[in-house]
C-alpha cells in the first residue's frame, strides 16, 4: 500500500513552460547585477561561486568570466547545484516583488490536499533547490500549498537520473520502497526510481501517449489517484 508520495516540479505539478519561459529567463536577466552586487559580501553567493569555479575550471577571481558560465548553465538548462541555489536566490527576489506566481497545475493541488488530508505522506524531489522548491509552492497560483509537503529534497542528494539518489531519499524517509510512489514527467528519472523499488507513475501532461509502456501513465494527478491510490 502507498504510504508515501514523491512528486516532481516540471512537468508533473507544474507547467514545463512556466519554468522555461518565466523562471529562467527571470534568473537569467537578474543573475548577472546579483551576483556583482553580493559576490563580496554575501557568504551564500560566494560559496557557489567557489563550486561554479570548481566545476567549470574559469578563475574564482574572475567573477564576469563565472556569470558567463552561469548564463550558459542556464540556457543549457544544467542541473548544476550552485546554478540551482543560485536561482532560488534570485526568485525569491521575484516572488516577492510580485514578478510571479508559482504555477501549479489545480488537479495537482487539489490532489496534494487529498492526500495529505488522507494521512500519505508527501515529499518533493526535483532539481530545483529547496529553497526553490518551497518558494514555487508558498507563492503558488493556487494558495500556499507548502503544509502539505513532510520534507523536500534536491540535487544534493544526487541527480534525479542516478538509482542512487532514490536509495538516499528511502534511508532518510526510513520507509520500504514499494511503499512510495514517485511521480516524474521524465522517463529516465522513473527508471532510476524503479530500480530500487519505488513504485511510479509517467505524467503525460500534453501530447501523445506512449504505445505500450511497463508503467501506469497519467494526464493529471486526478489519474493518478484513480489508478494507483483507490483501494
Ligand atoms: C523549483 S521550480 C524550478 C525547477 C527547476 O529549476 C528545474 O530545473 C526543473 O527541475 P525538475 O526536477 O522539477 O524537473
Ligand atoms: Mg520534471
Amino acid at each position: 500500500m502507498i504510504r508515501v508520495i514523491i512528486t516532481d516540479i516540471e512537468g508533473t505539478t507544474s507547467s514545463i513552460s512556466f519554468v522555461h519561459e518565466v523562471l529562467f529567463p527571470y534568473a537569467r536577466e537578474h543573475l548577472a547585477g546579483f551576483i556583482r552586487e553580493r559576490e563580496q559580501e554575501d557568504p551564500a553567493v560566494r560559496e557557489q561561486l567557489d563550486e561554479v569555479a570548481g566545476v567549470s575550471g574559469c578563475d574564482r577571481d574572475d567573477v564576469e568570466g563565472l556569470i558567463q558560465v552561469l548564463e550558459q548553465w542556464i540556457d543549457e538548462d544544467r542541473k548544476e547545484t550552485a546554478l540551482k541555489t543560485l536561482q532560488g536566490l534570485l526568485w525569491e527576489q521575484g516572488y516577492q516583488r510580485g514578478a510571479f506566481d508559482g504555477h501549479v497545475y489545480p488537479d495537482a493541488a487539489e490532489y496534494l490536499r487529498f492526500w495529505h488530508d488522507r494521512g500519505l505522506r508527501l515529499y518533493v524531489y526535483s532539481s530545483g533547490s529547496v529553497k526553490a522548491q518551497k518558494l514555487i509552492f508558498g507563492f503558488s497560483s493556487e494558495g500556499d500549498l507548502t503544509p502539505y509537503f513532510s520534507g523536500y529534497f534536491d540535487t544534493n542528494v544526487g541527480g534525479k537520473k542516478e538509482p542512487s539518489s532514490y536509495q538516499a531519499i528511502l534511508g532518510e524517509l526510513g520507509v520500504e520502497p514499494s511503499t512510495v510512489l514517485f511521480l516524474s514527467d521524465v522517463e529516465d528519472e522513473l527508471r532510476a526510481a524503479e530500480s530500487v523499488g519505488l513504485k511510479t507513475c509517467w505524467l503525460i501532461r500534453d501530447g501523445d501517449l506512449p504505445g505500450t509502456t511497463s508503467r501506469p501513465v497519467a494526464r493529471d494527478f486526478r489519474e493518478v489517484d484513480a489508478k494507483l491510490l483507490k483501494r
